[in-house]
């Protein structure tokens, strides 16, 4: 099938690689004429595990370009463009429109028209009426709302293993089911459909409950410090009822990344924009953007004062395997130290800081990070960061104090060394 991508990003490009290697002729679009350059020199623009070797393996059927006219030839057309925050919570619209745009002078012969992209409910009804409005007869196109599961850092493995498909149609299209199982035809994987605006609510309910889920063992962390309890007993005790699960009852710095926070505000927009006051998401985000509060407060009664005292800073992206710093709590934390006057050296094995912060430099191994440091964090829990000689870290620091920020550390590991470990919820 010949398949047409929109947008070379996390989801763009890991969604072009995958289809490209199930046997699909893939094109890809993007606008940014950087990432176009790069992608045709073999290089991929960001970090994610597997997707330079799946793009270069399938280079054949794989290609980009910024060039619209290649979508004539598709009979699907996929669109993974950015659904960015508007300032009011809403969701920025643009790029989806800048695509309808194109699309209506475009489309001359039937496509499928596949939306990846998280949108607020009613969207994908909007586009197909947007569509309509812009001239595109109706008998040329069908709408099939397709949202994407996938996490970053294991974007590639997510997508050949998705534990559903979501498709959300058109009331009266009986073809695109049969469109989508073609495209993803080698992908073992149970179909759900439901209408248009149904599979853009599932894509928001899912990222909402692993939010709660978070926001939820943060605050049993606040209770657990109070109560001298580990939070990780708790998560592991919650965890085997097989109606709560283990997963995503980690407690640390908050959640963040590109998704989650705007995921959750544009749901409540989106609930009050039809009356409905949501308490729980409400809750779930003040729990969220006081995590760090509460964790730094943690960092000042130990360190007290911080003015002038040297911190390293484990951890710059929002989580491991990846270099996505966007609304990373890493660099939310190092920003804070930085605001009360701490000198903090910051290592990530992927990451870059997305700005320059006063007092504040990105060095390029642990090693350099914790030279004479009167404290360590550890903000992203990179695997390197769990398999450290702590005997080691102990000799090149200054002071004692190691804050564990996602609880992913061996305290006693840790405590052997002769360090103090201190984490979230665990006193
Ligand atoms: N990043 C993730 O893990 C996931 C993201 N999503 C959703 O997928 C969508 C895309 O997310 P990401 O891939 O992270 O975004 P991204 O920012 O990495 O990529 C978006 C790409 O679209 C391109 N683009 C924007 N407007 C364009 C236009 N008019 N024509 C051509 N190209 C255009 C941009 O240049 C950029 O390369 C968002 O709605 C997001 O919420 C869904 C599941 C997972
Ligand atoms: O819509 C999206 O973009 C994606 O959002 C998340 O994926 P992602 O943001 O890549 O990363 P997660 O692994 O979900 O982590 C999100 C944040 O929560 C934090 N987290 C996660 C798990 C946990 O137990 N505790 C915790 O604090 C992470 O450190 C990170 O900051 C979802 O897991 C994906 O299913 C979804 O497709």
């Amino acid at each position: 099938m010949n398949i047409c991508i929109i947008g070379a990003g996390y989801v763009g490009l890991t969604t072009a690689a995958v289809l490209a290697e199930l046997g699909h002729e893939v094109h890809c679009i993007d606008h940014d004429e950087r990432k176009i350059r790069l992608l045709n020199n073999g290089e991929v623009p960001f970090y994610e595990p597997g997707l330079e070797e799946l793009i270069a393996k399938n280079d054949n059927y794989l290609t980009f370009s910024g060039r619209w006219d290649d979508i004539k030839r598709a009979a699907v057309v996929v669109i993974c463009v950015g659904t960015p925050p508007r300032p009011d919570g809403g969701t920025d619209l643009r790029y989806i429109e800048a695509v309808l745009d194109r699309l209506a002078t475009t489309i001359k012969s039937y496509k499928t028209i596949v939306t990846k992209s998280t949108v607020p409910p009613g969207t994908n009804e909007w586009m197909r009426a947007e569509l309509i409005r812009k001239g595109v007869k109706p008998q040329l196109f069908r709408i099939v709302s397709n949202p994407e599961f996938l996490r970053e850092g294991s974007a590639v493995y997510d997508m050949f293993h998705p534990d559903k498909i979501v498709v959300g149609l058109e009331p009266d299209d009986d073809q695109s089911l049969a469109v989508m199982q073609a495209v993803y035809a080698g992908i073992n994987a149970p179909y759900l459909t439901t209408s248009l605006t149904g599979a853009e609510l599932i894509k928001y309910a899912a990222n909402a409950f692993l939010a709660t889920k978070i926001s939820f063992i943060n605050e049993m962390a606040r209770i657990c410090d109070a109560f001298a309890v580990d939070v990780n007993d708790i998560a592991r005790g919650i965890g085997l009822d097989p109606r709560i699960g283990p997963h995503f009852l980690r407690a640390g710095l908050g959640y963040g990344g590109s998704c989650f926070p705007k995921d959750i505000k544009a749901l409540e927009h989106a609930a009050r924009s039809r009356q409905v006051e949501p308490h729980l998401l409400k809750a779930v985000q003040t729990i969220n953007a006081t995590q760090l509060d509460v964790c730094f407060q943690k960092l000042n009664e130990q360190l007290a004062p911080l003015t002038d005292k040297k911190i390293a800073v484990l951890g710059i992206s929002f989580k491991p395997n990846t270099d996505d710093t966007r609304f990373s709590p890493a660099e939310a934390l190092i920003r804070r130290l930085s605001e009360n006057g701490c000198t903090v050296a910051a290592y990530d094995p992927k990451a870059t800081l997305s700005e320059p912060l006063t007092r504040v430099t990105q060095v390029q191994s642990v090693h350099e990070a914790i030279q004479g440091a009167d404290g360590l964090v550890i903000a992203t829990d990179w695997d390197e960061f769990r398999t450290l000689d702590w005997g080691q870290v102990k000799a090149a620091m200054n002071g004692t104090l190691v804050f564990d920020g996602r609880n992913c550390l061996d305290r006693h590991a840790v405590e052997q060394s002769g360090l103090r470990y201190m984490g979230v919820g665990r006193p």
